[in-house]
């Protein structure tokens, strides 16, 4: 785990220090945009067009904020449009790395060891975090963004015109409940867990872990009468909440103490998990393994001897019973 300051690796750990003993996320740094016609988006620089072959996609399979971009590729059928390349699950004194094995891969684009070369690739005085997802363009050789709430929305709409389908996952009249419900979710749940497991002094933890359950709770209760999160149609907010809870139980209830209640306990969000996972091509999206020693593998302050659990028993693919709800449009 480091950063790199002025193009140059540092290996440090989160500094919880000057936040009181708080887990404080920084912002992505490369924000602009893939758009069909590369006129600028919402941010950032024009010139990135929708091309197949273009770009390339560099994931971790533990990380959830990379999980969405995979998940995404796939549902919209970009796998052929985009190339991808995925860092080995263990992050030491390096960072990310590339190993080619158990799943992960070279980087075969950029040759990298360290996905901080890459950054460095792009920006040479890059100063920052070096996180997963990374989409890169392969005609200017740089990033075009590492914010995965951002990339999703790029693969969803952006690559309709070459080779992209599928539903849409952010359609206008849902935008403004969509927002609302990420906005919850993000703060409390996503990025929740990680306030909770790096929080560093008790109070901190307390209040972090109250609040992801609390939020919890308000979602299951969203989802007792609703099949999805907006109402019947599966949208973006699910697919975000999604990649958190199926590392719930297996990781984030042990490793990040977020143990006051199992998503297994709450019958509406474990059926919800069940029916998401069971979608078609989803499954093979989750990599338990990655996930697991990933998370218990390199923390090292968290977890000092990297042993990782064996369990929780996980069937995933038992029937999830959300048939009984409102059909999917
Ligand atoms: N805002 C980013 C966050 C990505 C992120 O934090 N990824 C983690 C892995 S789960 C990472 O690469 N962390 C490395 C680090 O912070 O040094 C996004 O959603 O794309």
């Amino acid at each position: 785990m480091g950063m790199l300051v002025d193009g140059v690796w540092k290996d440090v750990w989160y500094d919880t220090k000057s936040t009181g003993g708080h887990f404080k996320r920084s912002e992505s740094a490369f924000r602009n945009w893939v758009t069909a016609d590369g006129a600028p988006g919402p941010s950032g620089q024009g010139g990135f067009k929708a091309e197949a072959g273009r770009y390339h996609l560099y994931v971790s399979l533990a990380c959830p904020w990379a999980h969405r971009t995979l998940i995404f590729r796939k549902l919209m059928g970009l796998e052929e449009a985009i190339s991808l390349s995925i860092v080995d699950y263990h992050m030491g004194e390096n960072g990310w790395e590339f190993r080619g094995r158990d799943g992960g891969t070279e980087d075969h684009l950029n040759g990298a060891d360290y996905l901080w070369q890459v950054y460095v690739a792009a920006k040479p005085d890059y100063s920052g975090r070096v996180t997963v997802p990374v989409l890169w363009d392969k005609k200017q050789n740089t990033i075009v963004s590492n914010e995965s709430a951002e990339i999703i929305r790029m693969f969803n709409s952006a690559f309709a015109e070459v080779g992209g389908k599928g539903p849409d996952f952010y359609p206008e009249d849902l935008r403004e409940e969509i927002d609302d419900i990420n906005a919850l979710v993000y703060d409390k749940i996503n990025n929740g867990v990680y306030k909770a497991g790096f929080a560093t002094k008790q109070d901190a933890y307390e209040e972090h872990v109250t609040e992801l359950f609390d939020a919890l709770d308000t979602v299951e209760r969203r989802l007792t009468s609703n099949r999805y999160l907006t109402g019947d149609r599966l949208t973006e907010a699910d697919w975000r909440l999604f990649t958190t809870l199926v590392r719930f139980d297996p990781v984030y209830v042990g490793h990040f103490k977020c143990n006051i209640r199992r998503i297994a306990d709450y019958p509406a969000l474990s059926g919800y998990l069940r029916e998401l996972y069971q979608m078609p091509g989803i499954a093979g999206t989750v990599n338990m393994e990655h996930i697991k020693r990933h998370y218990y593998g390199s923390h090292d302050t968290i977890n000092p001897t990297g042993i990782v659990p064996v369990g929780p028993e996980l069937d995933l693919d038992a029937p999830h019973g959300r048939d009984r709800l409102a059909k999917a449009a």
